[in-house]
C-alpha cells in the first residue's frame, strides 16, 4: 500500500511592495480570523511599524494589545502565550526582524492561533518558514512553529532600514548553497530524509539572488524587493521539507555557536555567510567554490572575515570546534573538527589571519 503523506502550510497571502503596510487590515480581513491582534514586536520595530499597524487595526474598529521582546528565548515565547491569554487575544501579529517574528510564530503555535508575519527588515528567512530558531542552555533548537497566514512585506520600510540587515537577508540566503550540500551528505551518509523538490528550490533561490546581484544596492529600494523574494522563496523551501534543513547546515551550527560565544556581535545573516564560506572549503576543498561563496558575499559588502564580524579568532576556532555538539544534525563537521583542523580551514579561507 503506497503509504506516504506530506502536508506543506504556506502563507495564502503574500504582499510585497512599496506602501504595503496599510494593507496588513485588509491581508488580515480576507483570513476571516475572529478576535483581536496581538501584536508581538521589539522595540525599534515598534516604533518604524508596529505602532502603525496598531494604529490601523484600532480604526478598523479592533482592540489591539501589544508585547514588546528583546531576545528569542522560551521566556519570551512564554509571555506572549500569557499575554494573548490575558487580552483574550484572537491572532497574533509579528512585526520586526527574525527575533520577534520567531516568537510570535511559536507563540501563535502553542496557543493554536492563526499569525501574520509582518517583517521590518529583509534580514533573515523565518519570513515565511513554520519554524522558530532559541537557543537554550548549551543548544540551539528548530522549533515547529505556526507558519505565517499572511506575510505583509513594505519595501518602503524595509528599504530604509540600516543596509548591513539587507545584506544579512543576502548572506542568509547564499548560505542555502552549503546548507543544502550538508542536507545531501546526511541523505547520502545517514539515510535522512531529503527532499529533491524543497532542495532545488533553496538551491535555486541562492543562485537567483547571486545572479541578480547586481540590482542590490544600498538606496535603491528595488534591492529589498529582490531580497525579500527570495526570503520568502527560502521559507517556502523549509516549509516544504517540513524543516529547516534546505537553509541551515552546519554553516548554522557555527552561528549558533558565536552566539553563544559572542553574543550581539554580529548578524545572524552575516555570521552563517562567513560559516559558508567555511563549510564550502570543507565540502570541496582548496580548488572549490568557497572563493564564489566569498565573492558573492563580498561583492553585496556582506562580512568574509572574523574581522568583518568584529569577532576573534579565538572565538572562530572555538564555534567551529563546538558546532557539531549544538544540535543532533548531521553535517559536513562530521564528530567534530579539531583545532589545529579549524585552524587551517579558517587560515585557508582568509576568515582569519596567518598566526
Ligand atoms: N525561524 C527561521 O526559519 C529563521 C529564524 N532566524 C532567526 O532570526 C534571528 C535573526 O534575525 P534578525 O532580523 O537578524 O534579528 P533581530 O530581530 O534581532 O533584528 C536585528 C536588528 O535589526 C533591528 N531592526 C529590525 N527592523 C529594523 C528597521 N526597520 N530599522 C532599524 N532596525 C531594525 C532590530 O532592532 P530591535 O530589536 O530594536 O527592534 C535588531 O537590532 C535569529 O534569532 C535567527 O535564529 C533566522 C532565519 C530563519
Ligand atoms: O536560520 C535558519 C535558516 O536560515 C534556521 O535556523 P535553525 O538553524 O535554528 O534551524
Ligand atoms: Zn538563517
Amino acid at each position: 500500500m503506497f503509504d506516504k503523506t506530506t502536508w506543506i502550510r504556506l502563507p495564502r497571502n503574500v504582499v510585497v511592495g512599496h506602501g504595503v503596510l496599510p494593507q496588513t487590515t485588509e491581508a488580515i480581513a480576507e483570513l476571516h480570523l475572529a478576535g483581536d491582534p496581538l501584536v508581538v514586536t521589539s522595540p525599534t520595530a515598534r516604533e518604524v511599524a508596529g505602532e502603525r499597524v496598531v494604529d490601523d487595526f484600532v480604526a478598523n474598529g479592533m482592540e489591539p494589545a501589544t508585547v514588546v521582546v528583546e531576545q528569542a528565548s522560551f521566556e519570551a515565547v512564554e509571555r506572549v502565550i500569557e499575554t494573548a491569554r490575558a487580552e483574550e487575544a484572537g491572532f497574533l501579529v509579528g512585526v520586526g526582524g527574525g527575533k520577534p517574528i520567531d516568537i510570535a510564530k511559536m507563540a501563535s503555535d502553542s496557543l493554536d492561533m492563526g499569525f501574520v508575519s509582518v517583517p521590518t527588515a529583509a534580514s533573515h528567512d523565518g519570513i515565511v518558514s513554520g519554524r522558530g530558531s532559541v537557543p537554550e542552555g548549551d543548544s540551539r533548537h528548530s522549533v515547529a512553529a505556526e507558519p505565517p497566514l499572511a506575510v505583509v512585506a513594505d519595501t518602503e520600510i524595509i528599504a530604509d532600514a540600516p543596509w548591513e540587515l539587507t545584506t544579512a537577508g543576502c548572506a542568509d540566503i547564499i548560505s542555502n548553497y552549503t546548507a543544502v550540500r550538508d542536507w545531501q551528505l546526511a541523505h547520502r551518509l545517514q539515510n535522512v530524509e531529503y527532499s529533491e523538490y524543497a532542495g532545488a528550490l533553496s538551491q535555486m533561490t541562492a543562485e537567483m539572488l547571486v545572479d541578480n546581484a547586481g540590482s542590490i544596492k544600498q538606496g535603491l529600494e528595488e534591492s529589498a524587493w529582490v531580497v525579500v523574494k527570495a526570503l520568502v522563496s527560502s521559507g517556502v523551501a523549509m516549509s516544504i521539507a517540513g524543516s529547516s534543513r534546505p537553509a541551515s547546515g552546519a554553516e548554522h551550527l557555527f552561528s549558533h555557536q558565536l552566539d553563544r560565544i559572542a553574543p550581539g556581535t554580529a548578524l545572524h545573516g552575516h555570521q552563517v555567510g562567513v560559516g559558508s564560506i567555511l563549510t564550502e572549503y570543507l565540502h570541496s576543498g582548496e580548488a572549490g567554490r568557497w572563493t564564489n561563496i566569498r565573492d558573492a558575499l563580498a561583492g553585496l559588502g556582506a562580512p568574509t572575515t572574523a574581522a568583518e564580524l568584529g569577532i576573534n579568532d579565538a572565538a572562530i576556532i572555538e564555534a567551529l570546534t563546538s558546532a557539531h555538539e549544538i544540535r543532533d544534525r548531521y553535517t559536513i563537521l562530521g564528530n567534530g573538527m579539531n583545532e589545529s583542523a579549524a585552524r587551517e580551514v579558517a587560515t585557508a579561507t582568509g576568515v582569519i589571519g596567518r598566526a
